[in-house]
């Protein structure tokens, strides 16, 4: 069963909540990096590449090293197939688990009932489900070319309020986003930042990006972070590094429970 968020200390400094993605398709690495990162992080993110090399077996075995796992597999299909999936990853407890928010309407919903309701039938607490607005590695011609002429900012705000209305728990979103979501949505939605990105670290693919410190002052709840940490030459050293770069901002020494 997942865990809650890590809250304990490492030395004076308190666990940043950052989700690590251990995006490999390695089950050795990737158990490796969990068991470093173990103090340093305050969970695991798990997604398409890892699941679709190793299957839910191999989440299960991630998950038995004992820390939350946040399952990002980004379900998008019609209603009826969304909630099989979400029944499916259900008796993997996942902390967190997702679908996309263009799912629409109908698709959030079933989601959410098909999680409560395996959770009840499993005896188990059901995953926070939060869904994806615009992914971090969008931006506004990105989206004009799938048909979105939309501002980034205002297409994210137009999904996170269907997917409050649809009973979800938050969303994952830029930290670009944060400030204008908490004045629409207050400071119960849980909002999960992907696209961090410490100063020195590589851009990569992402476009809508923020530092960590700058995340957490801005209020996000969890920073996804992957390639900073995981394609560093010390993993430990750069997660360290940057739970000292959000400790030392004024206002970031909060963790979440
Ligand atoms: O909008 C989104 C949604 C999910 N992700 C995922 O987060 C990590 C980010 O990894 P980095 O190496 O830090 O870029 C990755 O697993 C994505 O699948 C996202 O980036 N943006």
């Amino acid at each position: 069963m997942a865990a809650g968020l890590a809250t304990e200390s490492v030395g004076t400094q308190a666990v940043a909540p950052i989700l690590v993605a251990l995006d490999t398709t390695d089950p050795t690495q990737a158990g490796a990096l969990a068991n470093a990162l173990r103090g340093h992080v305050g969970g695991l993110k798990l997604g398409l590449e890892f699941f679709m090399a190793n299957g839910a077996a191999g989440v299960a075995r991630i998950s038995e090293l004992g820390q939350p796992v946040f399952l990002d597999l980004k379900f998008h299909d019609i209603p009826n197939t969304v909630a099989g999936a979400v029944r499916a990853v259900a008796p993997l407890c996942p902390f967190i688990l997702n679908v996309h928010a263009s799912g629409g309407r109908a698709m959030m919903v079933a989601a959410r009932e098909a999680a409560h309701d395996r959770a009840a039938k499993l005896g188990v607490t059901p995953p926070k489900l939060i869904a994806v607005t615009v992914l971090t590695s969008f931006a506004g011609n990105d989206l004009a070319e799938v048909g979105q002429p939309a501002d980034p900012q205002d297409q994210v705000r137009r999904l996170a309020a269907l997917t409050r209305e649809c009973g979800l728990d938050g969303v994952v979103c830029s930290a670009k986003e944060i400030a204008v979501l908490r004045q629409d949505l207050g400071a119960d939605f849980l909002l999960v930042t992907p696209g961090i990105r410490p100063a020195w670290a590589a851009t990569g693919d992402q476009k809508r990006i923020m530092t960590p410190a700058e995340a957490m002052e801005a209020g996000a709840d969890y920073l996804v972070i992957g390639r900073p940490i995981t394609s560093a030459g010390d993993p430990v050293a750069a997660a360290k590094r940057i739970a000292d770069e959000i400790a030392s901002r004024p206002g970031n020494n909060r963790t979440r429970a």
